[in-house]
């Protein structure tokens, strides 16, 4: 018998929809009445720790789940799932996945319809979500996030559509594996895995998006002793507009780290134009690349090694290793 801890933390897969067609979370979890939908070879212990729609969780509704798995690997569960809304899931299943050094499985599922909608995926979502915990091909794949059928990694998954059910993607690489009639099967694994435990996290780690015509002012905003660091989604392959190096250089004189991405759907941030503002420029007045990362996920990378107290050439490894 596997033992699997359930949270059940809000978002649409615990919410209704009224006879109006807005959707909101009621009194009571509407998965808490599908407890005994598994083999009597799975055992699920469910616990609520908060009930809410995701725009609403912040790192420290992270940082409780990553404390209740961490202790929960140390009683004998197997894995655990988290049922979470779909609007921040990826960044909390990030979090996790940077902050849980055990290696029990950890899956995160939502819903894209609520309880009552036709056609609900929350149910199905649940089911596979278990399942996959309970595999134990999941044992030591990081955190998972399991929705419409597919198994993606914390680490690049993302989502993609604003209602459609099939709204989680991983770009450039794909799925790790997918469940088909009650099979979980996985075809591909993330190459290294590293998680930092924190027991605290900062604040102040801004995401700021680069735009053609971007204007200064928000990063003379940021230039601030409280600002621990900034993550910024720039052009193409990690280019900036020249006006702004400036305001950049503000804020990294102040010691305060600047973490490039790219705000592509798809491929990785390099340096590779060495015109005004071009990436090789960059990275030589000190801004750090981060290959491979979306932006919210690399603020929450760069959020992580900020509260594990690394700093300097630490930190930058850190945030720029594409495989950890
Ligand atoms: N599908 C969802 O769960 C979206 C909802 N707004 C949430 O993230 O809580």
């Amino acid at each position: 018998m596997k033992k699997i801890l359930v949270l059940h933390t809000g978002g649409t897969i615990a919410m209704s929809e009224n006879e109006n067609g807005a959707i909101s979370p009621g009194s009571k979890n509407p998965l808490n009445e599908f407890n005994n939908l598994f083999s009597d070879q799975i055992k699920l212990i469910v616990e609520n720790p908060f009930n809410l729609p995701s725009p609403h969780v912040t790192p420290k509704e992270m940082l409780l789940l990553q404390k209740r798995i961490s202790q929960a690997a140390t009683e004998g569960f197997f894995g655990a799932v988290i049922t979470h809304g779909t609007d921040t899931l990826e960044e909390t299943a990030y979090f996790l996945d940077l902050t849980i050094t055990s290696d029990i499985p950890v899956v995160i599922t939502g819903a894209m319809r609520s309880a009552n909608e036709i056609g609900s995926d929350g149910l199905h979502n649940f089911q596979t979500a278990v399942q996959t915990a309970a595999s134990d091909e999941a044992v030591g794949k990081g955190v998972l996030v399991v929705m419409n059928d597919e198994i993606h990694t914390a680490r690049y998954v993302t989502k993609t559509h604003t209602t459609n059910v099939a709204t989680f993607r991983t770009p450039t690489f794909g799925p790790i594996g997918l469940i088909f009639k009650h099979n979980v099967r996985f075809f591909e694994q993330l190459l290294r895995h590293t998680a930092l435990p924190i027991d605290h996290v900062v604040n102040h780690v801004f995401l700021i998006k680069a735009y053609a015509g971007m204007d200064n002012e928000l990063l003379d905003f940021v230039a601030q002793e409280s600002t621990r660091g900034v993550v910024i989604e720039a052009l193409g392959a990690g280019n900036l507009p020249p006006y702004i190096l400036p305001s950049l250089k503000k804020i990294l004189d102040l010691n305060i780290p600047v973490v490039l991405v790219s705000r592509c759907f798809n491929g990785v941030a390099q340096d590779v134009y060495d015109y005004e503002g071009g990436g090789i420029q960059l990275k030589k007045i000190g801004v750090t690349f981060c290959h491979g990362l979306n932006g919210q996920k690399a603020r929450i990378k760069l959020l992580v090694g900020l509260s594990a107290g690394l700093t300097g050439t630490a930190l930058k490894h850190f945030v720029s290793d594409a495989v950890s």
